[in-house]
């Protein structure tokens, strides 16, 4: 029997405390170094190269990978980046405004949690639910684990947002194992974010990835068990 809400939110906060102390004693050169590993083992996805439109998150100052690199290889390589903006005024929302390169970025203030976003006043262009379909979404969180549950800050911005947005069932040219549906959900992880033996705690809003991309490798949901 599915634990009571009240219940799952406190085995939650117990997790994420544990794992945010764990992620908080990585010294910068420890995450730089994995944040190189992901961003490498990333990019040499087909998933990714046959990717056009990417939504990527711009991390927060610590404990998570640094997606820096990865978001000057989707500027250099010409695809269509979006990051988020969280509303301002509806909480735990989010949407994805389009970037059209460093110079954008480099507009960009260091909002709640130091997570650096477009500004009230930046003019890119909002990605319309209907006809902006996302190839990638790239997502942060405090662990994963080998279910492809997501343990995140306990905000709900990313489940709300997976669950409004469409995905399309447009697919993509076949790959195999690699196929997805639109917009497959592209775990980023650092070694320590992901579980190992234990499931993080999640209940039916919880999203699960598709793919989960640590420094040692990626791992991938089978295709049947997508939806
Ligand atoms: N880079 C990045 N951007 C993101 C997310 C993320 O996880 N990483 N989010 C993903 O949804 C949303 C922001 N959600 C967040 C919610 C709370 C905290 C936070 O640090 N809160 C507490 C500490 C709680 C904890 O221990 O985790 C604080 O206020 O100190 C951070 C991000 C949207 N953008
Ligand atoms: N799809 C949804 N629709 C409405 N409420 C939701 C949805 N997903 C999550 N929530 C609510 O948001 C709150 C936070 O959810 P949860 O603890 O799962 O966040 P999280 O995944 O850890 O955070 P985040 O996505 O910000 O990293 C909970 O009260 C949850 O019920």
């Amino acid at each position: 029997m599915a634990a009571p809400l009240a219940t799952l939110k406190a085995i939650k906060s117990t997790v994420r405390k544990r794992i945010s102390s764990t992620l908080h004693s990585l010294t910068q050169d420890e995450i730089k170094q994995q944040t190189e590993q992901v961003t490498a083992n990333l990019l040499r996805q087909p998933f990714f190269h046959q990717s056009r439109t990417v939504a990527c998150y711009l991390s927060m100052p610590g404990g998570e990978v640094d997606t820096a690199p990865l978001v000057d290889a989707v500027l250099q390589s010409g695809k269509t980046l979006f990051v988020p903006r969280m509303d301002p005024l509806l909480k735990g929302r989010m949407d994805f405004l389009r970037v059209y390169g460093q110079d954008d970025l480099a507009t960009f203030p260091a909002g709640l949690w130091g997570i650096r976003e477009p500004g009230e006043c930046y003019q890119g262009g909002r990605r319309q639910s209907d006809s902006d379909n996302l190839d990638l979404i790239l997502v942060p969180a405090v662990a994963f684990d080998h279910s492809f549950g997501r343990l995140g800050h306990g905000k709900g911005y990313y489940d709300r947002f997976l669950t409004q947005y469409k995905a399309t069932t447009r697919n993509m040219p076949l790959l195999g194992k690699f196929s997805f549906r639109h917009g497959p959900r592209i775990g980023l992880a650092l070694q320590e974010q992901i579980l190992e033996g234990e499931d993080v705690p999640t209940n039916e809003l919880d999203w699960r990835m598709d793919v989960i991309v640590g420094p040692n490798g990626i791992i991938h949901r089978p295709v049947a068990e997508r939806r």
